[in-house]
């Protein structure tokens, strides 16, 4: 029994597609891992995400899940970072066309900026970061982050049904379809999210078995 709750960790993300992709790529990873999500634990609030970088914002968001869940905590922290933008949204990526986060207004705000630039100048790509904090016996916390990244670039009109976010605007590099319209498989094989999440899963296997 010990060793069961040991492996809980809780994903802490209140975006419901993001989260659904952490929890397909890590569980069949990490042996034993039994995830838990927002309706498993008490509310709390939402930590402003205010950090210059992906890494720096998702330790704050890890960093505050275990505060207010005692419980190892799993954080995700991404964004898409447009060449011709110098970088932009980047950290910015969710609210970029303002609050209330909207996936549809972020996307057309996107293709107005982007309007006039040839496609030659359209590439982008994906970064995402992922911490992972736990909580010690004397009070201390165990931190690990990660990062992985998707290169490709923006098109003209959304495409495919899949995924969230900008998907509908990506194409990966290598690919001639957007990483909305590849299957989950697909997507999680190339993915930010995917690369960061196979790199996390064995230090977690490992500090969960600690
Ligand atoms: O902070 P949490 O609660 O995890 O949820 P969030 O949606 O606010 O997540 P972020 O702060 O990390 O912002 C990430 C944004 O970057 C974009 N994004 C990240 N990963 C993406 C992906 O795989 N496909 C498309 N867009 C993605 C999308 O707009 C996300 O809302
Ligand atoms: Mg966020």
């Amino acid at each position: 029994m010990a060793e069961a709750s040991q492996r809980q960790v809780f994903l802490a993300s209140r975006n419901a597609k993001k989260l659904a992709e952490m929890e397909r790529i890590l569980s069949p990873l990490v042996a034993g891992i039994r995830v838990l999500g927002l309706d498993d634990v008490d509310t709390y609030d939402e930590p402003v995400e205010d950090q210059p970088d992906f890494a720096g914002n998702a330790l704050l968001k890890a960093r505050a899940a275990v505060a207010a869940t005692g419980l190892p905590a799993v954080a995700d922290d991404s964004g898409l970072c447009v060449d011709a933008l110098n970088g932009m949204p980047g950290v910015l990526s969710a609210r970029w066309s303002g609050p209330p986060k909207s996936d549809q207004r972020n996307n057309e705000l996107l293709l107005a900026q982007l309007y006039d630039v040839p496609d030659e100048r359209r590439g982008a790509h994906f970064t995402c970061a992922v911490a992972f904090c736990v909580p010690g016996a004397d009070g201390a916390l165990s931190e690990h982050v990660v990062e992985g990244r998707m290169d490709g670039r923006i098109i003209r009109e959304v495409r495919g049904e899949g995924g969230f976010g900008y998907d509908v605007l990506f194409v990966a590099e290598g690919y001639d379809v957007t990483t909305a319209e590849l299957s989950r498989e697909e997507k999680d094989a190339i993915s930010h999210r995917g690369r960061a999440m196979r790199e996390l899963a064995p230090v977690m296997a490992r500090v969960l078995q600690a």
